[in-house]
Parts: structure tokens; sequence; C-alpha cells
């Protein structure tokens, strides 16, 4: 039995299955249009949309589990693939026919093919959440993402010397809208860098080009794109639902009130499955909050709130255990059915959420090794001679071979030839070829076998209307709020957000102590002698030290303390100073 067999997953299985069905092959070029693969995908995608509209319907009770069967599923698939109803997303969103993210106004020609669903289907349970309120948004411009040959290099300065560091070398894809690409690869193979060069957070490219719809980067297009990073900034005082309405008036345009901005804060909250913790804070280090799951999809929603044409996310799963991690990305495909460019980078995916993704970039040390259908990396790895030998999740597999490790993974014959010509440290590792000459051989193969065609494809110019491609800078999109507006929305935000520790009992209680000792300390003290005036600097040096009771120790108190203290002594000798004035003058 070969290793692709034994790794085949049953979802695997489905996805050769209709194939079959559609009389296309896996087995034709990973690259190649919208094979089968892809198309079981897409249906699935589709059947889980409808069971998320079918669900409130037909229970209408609150926590509704929506569960389905994998049998369920493909009956819908095939289904679907039988009466041609399996539109693309894309097409559908470039038609502007995608209006909400879960929601998803079904188009009048799917209506009809819709099918009641039946309980007996369910048997697996998809989601513990209750998201079941569909939001209506704007349509949004249809972006499609395409990238050639990029390279960025860093210059790396020292203190003799300047290198150049290469970080990515030819990296070419495309994304379109309604689709998700997932960025894998070890750590430190770039990732992030690539993520930030397509979401205009890094300038230029070294080399090669980025094109919106065709169109470069501009300016413009900032309005259009949500960049949910790595490390979430959020502010740890405000509830859930304070950050989104904080968010909602500070970028929705100003055209909209204040109350429909704060009805678009409140549906994204429906809409990510956050209202059981709306009114929870957000927390931090110090302050308990919601969980790492609902965190990051605040993250989310404080993107898609603009409604972005373009939505990149580094990293949004990591540190989530896995069913949380695939409700982040089954997200995504919502927000991705409604007509938006999903790119996210992704560190360890388990299998389930790897067959979720619709497209799949594997990086190694700044190459690529793969662009394609993620439902195709596994044929077109077994077809260069690399195949897991023991079951294995398809995601770690592909990792272990960016990082060039061939443990329990057939070896090229190719790449064995070349070992045992060779046979020097540089070239094996306990028998086994090193990483180096693994990435090297990746990097070839690719190069050999797929980049070219690929390239071709990626060069030709894209069937979209000049319409489309103008609108990516014509049509500016109005920013939010002016700047009087952002000022108070700020200043409101940033009270609220330390009003715990301006209104904590302790510094409370610290400062009416403070006042009253004060007082004390004042209280019937005269100014007509030297020895009072004595006592009321000495009085003000306590009262300063007082106040800052709670950094005593710190330097500002200290300092603070000294200051005083030579306060109580300067007001000591300034009498002595006035009368040696007055003799000076006599
Ligand atoms: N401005 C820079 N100067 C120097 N080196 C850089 C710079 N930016 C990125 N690098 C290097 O480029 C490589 C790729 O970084 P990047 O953050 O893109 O990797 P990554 O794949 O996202 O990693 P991780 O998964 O750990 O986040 C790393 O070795 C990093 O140190």
């Amino acid at each position: 039995m070969s290793g692709t067999s034994i790794l085949r997953t049953k979802s695997d299985q489905l996805v050769e299955a209709i194939s079959a069905a559609m009389g296309g092959g896996t087995k034709s070029s990973p690259m190649s249009g919208e094979a089968a693969g892809g198309g079981m995908e897409t249906l699935s995608r589709k059947s889980s949309r409808r069971l998320t509209s079918a669900s409130p319907g037909r229970s209408g009770k609150n926590n509704t589990h929506i569960r389905k069967s994998r049998s369920a599923q493909l009956k819908f698939d095939l289904d679907e693939v039988s009466s041609g109803a399996a539109l693309s997303r894309a097409s559908s969103a470039s038609l502007g026919l995608s209006f909400s993210f879960t929601g998803f106004t079904v188009p009048p020609d799917e209506i009809a093919d819709m099918k009641p669903f039946s309980d007996d289907d369910i048997t697996e349970d998809l989601e513990a959440g209750t998201r079941k309120m569909k939001i209506q948004t704007e349509p949004t411009l249809p972006i499609y993402l395409k990238f050639t040959e990029v390279c960025y290099k860093v210059v790396l300065k020292g203190v003799t010397s300047t290198t150049e560091k290469e970080i990515l070398s030819g990296i070419s894809g495309s994304v379109d809208p309604g689709e998700v690409l997932a960025m894998m690869g070890p750590s430190g193979s770039g990732k992030t860098t690539l993520l930030s060069l397509l979401g205009g957070r890094i300038k230029e490219p070294t080399e090669g080009a980025i094109t919106y719809n065709e169109q470069p980067y501009s300016k413009l297009l900032k309005s259009r794109i949500g960049f949910v990073t790595q490390d979430d900034i959020l502010f740890p005082h405000l509830t859930v639902r304070e950050t989104l309405t904080y968010a909602a008036r500070l970028r929705l345009p100003k055209k909209l009130t204040k109350e429909e901005k704060e009805k678009r804060a409140i549906d994204v909250i429906y809409e990510l499955g956050l209202e059981r913790c709306q009114d929870t804070m957000i927390g931090g280090s110090f302050v308990r909050g919601v969980s790492g799951g609902e965190r990051k999809r605040v993250c989310i929603g404080n993107e898609i709130i603009i409604n972005p044409s373009l939505l990149f996310l580094d990293e949004p799963t990591s540190g989530l255990d896995s069913t949380t991690a695939l409700r982040i990305v089954e997200i995504l495909h919502d927000i991705a059915e409604a007509g938006k460019t999903v790119i996210t980078t992704i560190h360890q995916p388990s299998s389930r959420l790897f067959h979720k993704f619709d497209k799949l970039i594997l990086l190694g040390k700044g190459s690529l090794l793969y662009f394609g259908k993620a439902s195709e990396a596994m044929v077109y790895f077994s077809a260069i001679g690399c195949s897991p030998l023991i079951s294995m999740n398809p995601a770690e597999f592909l990792l272990d071979l960016a990082n060039g490790n061939l443990n329990d993974v057939s070896v090229p014959s190719e790449l064995e030839d070349r070992v045992q010509i060779g046979n020097s440290d540089r070239e094996t590792r306990n028998g086994k070829p090193s990483p180096a000459i693994v990435h090297e051989y990746l990097v070839e193969a690719y190069e050999t076998r797929v980049a070219e065609s690929e390239k071709k494809k990626l060069m030709a110019p894209m069937m979209i209307d000049e319409e489309l491609k103008c609108k990516v800078f014509n049509a500016k999109r109005e920013w939010g709020a002016s700047w009087c507006e952002q000022y108070s929305i700020l200043f409101w935000r940033g009270l609220k957000e330390r009003r715990h520790d301006y209104f904590s009992w302790l510094r409370i209680t610290q400062v009416v102590a403070t006042a009253v000792i004060l007082g004390l300390l004042w209280w019937q003290s005269g100014g007509d002698s030297l020895k009072q005036m004595q006592e009321q600097g000495l009085g003000l040096a306590i009262g300063a030290t007082l106040m800052d009771l709670k950094r005593a120790t710190t330097l500002a108190s200290v300092t603070v303390m000294t200051f005083m203290l030579a306060g109580g002594y300067f007001v000591k000798k300034v009498p002595v100073f006035i009368s040696w004035l007055r003799t000076r003058k006599e």
C-alpha cells in the first residue's frame, strides 16, 4: 500500500469520489483550474451555509446546535454536483450577490435547489455556539489579489559592514474573492513578511509585483483592507460590546448615525457568536476576561466591522484548541462567502482544519514549496516522491517536509541517488538526506514542475471588467469620524479604560485619607512665627510623600520628598534672608 493511500482520510476519499463523478481527477496538475477537490470544498461549504440558514427556522430555539453528518454532507454535495448548482463563490461575489457573512443572501436560482434538512442527518456536533443571526452588509468590492515573483530583502547594518538578507524569494500566487488562502511554513519561513507585503503593511517588495484587480497598491485601498495582527491590541478593561462599538464609531463612515454604528457593532457581535460574552471585559495579564477564542473573534470583529474586501489574518488560531480553531476558520469561510478575499497564516492546523482551506502556500526558508489547492497538496507531493509512510495529519506532513525532515516519509529516488553520489556531511544526516538537501530538492521540484505554468497563468490578463479594475481606486471609501469626533471618542474610550484605575476604592481611600491628614497638619497653624512656617514646610513634605504613597519606593517619590524637604528648608530660611536684606539696606 502506498503512503498516500495510508494517509488518505475519509474526506479525501470523498473528494476523489466526487472528482470521479465530475469527470475530473485529482491526478491532474495541482494548479489546474477548478478541479474536483476544490469543488468538494466549495460544495461542503455551501452545505454548511444551508445548514446555518436552515437551523433558526427549523428549531426556533435559542441554543440550536448545528450538527451534520458527513453522509448528509455528501448527499447534498452530490445533489449539487448533479444539478450543476455548484456556482463558485467568487463569481457570485463579483456579481455583488453576497451581502452577509453567515447569513449570505441566497441567490434566487439557488433557493429552488434547497432541500429540507432531516434530523436523521444530524450526527456530528460542529458548533457549540449559536451563530444564528443573519446580518446584512453593503456589498463589498470584490478584489482579486495576484502576486508574481515577489522577493523581499532587508539590509542589515552592522558596525563595520552592511549585509543583505533575503527573506522571500520568487513567491507567486493568487487568491480570488470568496476564497480562503492559508500560508503555512516553519517558524521564520517568511509567512508574516509575505502577509504584510500583500496587506500593504510593508511598502513594496524588492522585486516582483502585487496587484489588486490588476492594479498596484495605493493608499485608497487601505480602507478596503482589514488586518488582524498576531499580537492583538485590545483594551483589557473594555467589554466586548464597548470595544466593537468604539471601533464602529471610529471607523465607519461619517454618513452613518451613532445609532446605526452601534447597531452594526451589535450585528457583528451576533455574527461572531459573541453575544454571551458581550458584557464581559476583554481582560489582560492582571484582569480575567474573555477566553482566547473569544478574544480572537473580537479582533476579527474589529476588522470586519468596516466590511473590508480583503481580510488578512496573522495566525488567528495560535494558542487555541482544535475545536475553537475550527470555529475561527469556519468564521473565515463565512466571511469569504460574503465575497471577501481572505488570507491567513496558520501554524499547525488539525487535519479537519487543513481541509477547510481553498488554497495553500507552503513556504520554506522564504522559498515557495507549493502553491495551489489545499486539497491537491498531498497529490502533488506524492507525485514528486514524498509520501507519508504512516497515517499522518497532512499539515504535520507538509511542515515536516518544509523543515527538511524526512522521518516517516518516503525518500524520492532522485534524492536518494544524489545522496549516494555525494555522501558528504552536507548531504546526509543519519543516513537520510539532510534538511538543506531536502529543501533544495523541494524548491527545484516546484520550479521545474509547476512554477512556469503557474507563472504563465498569473501573467495572463484577468477576465475582470474594466469597471471593477477602476473601482479599486476611483470609488474612494469614506473614512470614519472627523478629527473632533475622533478626539472625543478616544477621550471617552481612554476614560472608560482607566475608570477602574481612577475610581478604585484603594485610590479613593488614599486621596481622602491624604486630604484629611494634610488638613490636620495645617489645622490651626498660623504663619506668623518662623517655627510655624517651618512646621508648614515639613507638613508639605509629609503630605507629598503621603500623596505618592503608592509609589513611595520609586525614584519619583524620593525626588518629591527631597524637593519638599528642600522647600521646607527654604521656607525656614526666607525670613532670615529677608531680615538680612533689610539690615543691608539700612
Ligand atoms: N526587518 C527585518 N530585519 C531582519 N530580519 C527580518 C526582518 N523581518 C523579518 N526578518 C526575518 O525574516 C524571517 C522571516 O520572518 P517572518 O516573521 O516573516 O517569519 P514567520 O514565518 O512569520 O515566522 P513565525 O511563524 O515564527 O511568526 C525571520 O528569520 C526574521 O528574523
